[in-house]
């Protein structure tokens, strides 16, 4: 399985800092984050609503700027890059399944699913884009479009295209959110399959039954990352999420 890039961190962090607005209402919603984010890993980004989790994705893949610290993706230092040579590099190497990255609606779901290949000038690997599709349970839908389907199905039309790509990089804002147990684990084991094939997975979620699929768990509490737990289980990672707080005053 071909991937599209051999750096060996494809994604890290340097003392990232993210500050929204100014003067009395200014906001630190990354209070200086360090991380690395190897090839072929698969880490679950969690904590309280506000924490920070959703900036961390959005820094790390260049959608929103640090106001101080560097981030690296693919190789490439983010730093001072314009809105093309950014949108480049993510339609080279990066995926997202973000809520708000909507589907085409003139386009059907196989078309949808297809669409990032095209876009990166390869040509779709039609029976994977099709063992894709099956995995996430839509093989009886190809040639509706996404007016046509419920939101968890537009959602996992979402993940199969994030997947069919192959990209380097998979970010993911709550992947599962939306769907029933058995979907919800279908995708899951495909994202693992992704990273034992070399990709990585950064994947923000409230879930600890999801994040236990991962190899690696980051805990935010306001901006910081406060601790990480490496093979998680559901319970484990439960047990933490309910005594972050405490966890987070003894580090300050
Ligand atoms: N565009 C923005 N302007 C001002 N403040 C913002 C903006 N985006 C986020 N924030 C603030 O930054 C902090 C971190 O927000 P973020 O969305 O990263 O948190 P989160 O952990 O993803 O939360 P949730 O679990 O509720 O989605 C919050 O206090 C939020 O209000």
């Amino acid at each position: 399985m071909p991937t599209t890039t051999s750096v060996a961190t494809p994604v890290q962090l340097d003392a990232v800092r993210k500050t929204y607005g100014r003067g009395e209402s200014a906001v630190e919603a990354l209070a200086g984050v360090s991380v690395a984010f190897p090839a072929g890993t698969f880490t679950a980004v969690m904590g309280p609503s506000g924490s920070g989790k959703s900036t961390l994705l959005h820094c790390a893949a260049g959608l929103d700027t640090p106001t101080s610290g560097q981030v690296t993706l693919v190789g490439t230092d983010l730093k001072g890059k314009n809105e093309t040579q950014l949108t480049e590099l993510r339609r080279e190497h990066v995926a997202f399944i973000f809520q708000s990255f909507n589907l085409m609606p003139a386009l059907n779901v196989e078309q949808n699913v297809t669409l990032p290949t095209l876009l990166a000038g390869r040509a779709p690997d039609k029976a994977w884009v099709d063992q894709v599709i099956a995995r996430v349970g839509l093989s009886q839908r190809v040639k509706h479009r996404p007016g046509e389907l419920s939101g968890g199905q537009q959602q996992r039309v979402a993940i199969a295209r994030a997947l069919a790509a192959r990209p380097a990089v998979v970010f993911a804002d709550e992947p599962t959110g939306a769907l029933d147990t058995t979907t919800a684990l279908e995708v899951l084991g495909l994202m693992r399959e992704l990273v034992s094939a070399g990709q990585t997975i950064v994947m923000v979620t409230h879930d600890p039954v999801a994040a236990s699929h991962a190899d690696n768990v980051l805990f935010l509490v306001d901006g910081r990352i406060v601790t990480q737990m490496a093979s998680p289980s559901v319970d484990a990672v439960a047990s933490t999420l309910a005594h972050l707080g405490e966890q987070a005053r003894r580090q300050r």
